[in-house]
């Protein structure tokens, strides 16, 4: 019987394979049975121990959805990727479609006009604008190093049943002891309900309590009697100045933050902490009430230059493709296979970035281990770590 030879693999561990002879027999059209679409499935289910697979799709992102897909893509010696679902709107090749799309961020956002009116405060009658030259970067994405990024929250976010409570105010009960689906899916809609995190950074902050108490209805009272203990008692001005560091507090309200993301690199998770006070980090003076606002460069700039313009000469634009994905500095590309979590550095980003020399300056080899930088804080009694985001499309520069 005439067959097609192909070769299935874990779209999340590629070295996890298993070769498969698809039959003739076998239909184009996913919703026929038996059809190719259901072999490959079946088989990835069986062999790959794929349990919930579904998507199927081949080196470059593109998916097999339709007959057409399969009668085009369907030949000897092709790999099949087969997902279970990991993969949100953003990936593959919807990742690239909006990448190619997304434009004008650095833009100015509509009128001088409209820009003072928005900085307006109508409460205190006073104005925030500060000229139209300065006013001009509100609503871009900022100038330098700046960036935006579209994120997923993965699946396999784990945490501590207490962090998921307070970070989503979700209905768990501190009582619980082992990471629940609900646990997750708390942690996840934390996240999400904040659609848009921003990293406040390199801040000054002025404050005349240290550190600055918190409410004592959010701690109980117990809590504000054990900072008592630390304050300076003569009200003055201190100044926290933040150089590569964030606010574990919101810098207006003093209220902590409930998530602070730490990304690591274009190529790497975003890291979802929670800042923490305890006796361990001295209610977080340890820490200065700040942390890491990311991984940090691990390579100065000027030397990531021209060593990752030589590492992929020629290659320059393929760095900006999400399928384009070499193995992080320490080779682990599936570090620990499927159990791997977020360490894999699979489905990268697919990057907006017009001007070469940041392309290899902002290459993720470039930057520390971002998974090595948060378990300092962990270990430390900074933070907690609530999950990660994995980068779809990473929005530096247009040149327009
Ligand atoms: N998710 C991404 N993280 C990135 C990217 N480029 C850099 N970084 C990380 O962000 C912090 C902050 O950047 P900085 O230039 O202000 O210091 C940095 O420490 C990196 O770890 C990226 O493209 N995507
Ligand atoms: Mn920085």
């Amino acid at each position: 019987m005439p067959t097609t030879r192909v070769t299935l693999a874990s779209n999340s561990n590629q070295s996890q394979k298993t070769p498969l002879l698809i039959p003739d027999s076998a239909s184009l059209d996913p919703n026929a049975s038996p059809s190719c679409y259901s072999l490959v499935i079946k088989t990835a289910q069986s062999k790959l121990r794929l349990r919930k697979a579904q998507r199927v799709f081949v080196h470059g992102g593109q998916e097999l959805t339709r007959q057409k897909d399969w009668e085009h893509l369907l030949e000897d010696d092709v790999v099949l990727l087969v997902s279970v679902g990991e993969e949100s709107q953003v990936e593959g090749d919807k990742g690239r479609k909006i990448a190619e799309n997304l434009r004008g961020l650095e833009g100015v956002w509509r009128t001088q006009k409209a820009r003072e009116t928005w900085l307006g405060h109508a409460e205190v009658t006073a104005s925030y604008s500060a000229g139209e030259e300065w006013d001009a970067a509100l609503g871009t994405i900022g100038a330098g190093n700046h960036f935006a990024e579209l994120q997923v929250v993965e699946d396999s976010v784990m945490c501590k049943p207490t962090s998921a409570t307070e970070a989503s105010q979700h209905e768990l009960h501190e009582s619980d002891t082992h990471i629940s689906a609900s646990d997750i899916r708390a942690a996840r809609l934390a996240v999400q309900a904040r659609k848009v995190v921003d990293i406040y950074h390199n801040n000054v902050q002025v404050t005349t309590t240290w550190p600055p108490s918190l409410k004592p209805d959010e701690n109980n009272g117990e809590f504000s009697s054990r900072l008592a203990d630390l304050w300076i008692e003569a009200p003055q001005k201190y100044y926290i100045h933040r150089k590569g560091a964030a606010p574990t507090h919101d810098p207006l309200t003093y209220i902590p933050l409930s998530i602070l993301p730490l990304p690591g690199s274009r190529a790497t998770p975003t890291l979802i902490l929670h800042p923490t006070f305890s006796a361990t980090n001295a209610h977080g003076k340890t820490n200065a009430l700040s942390l890491a606002h990311g991984a940090g460069r691990a390579l100065s700039r000027a030397k990531a230059a021209s060593y990752i313009a030589e590492k992929y000469a020629g290659k320059t634009e393929d760095l900006l493709r999400g399928d384009f994905v070499k193995a992080d500095k320490r080779g682990n590309k599936l570090f620990g296979g499927d159990n791997a979590g977020g360490r894999n550095v699979h489905g990268a980003c697919w990057v907006v970035c017009e001007e070469k020399q940041l392309v290899w300056e902002e290459a993720p080899e470039a930057y520390k281990d971002l998974w090595d930088v948060g378990e300092d804080l962990l270990k430390k009694g900074c933070a907690e770590r609530l999950g990660w985001c994995r980068g779809r499309v990473s929005y530096k520069v247009r040149k327009e």
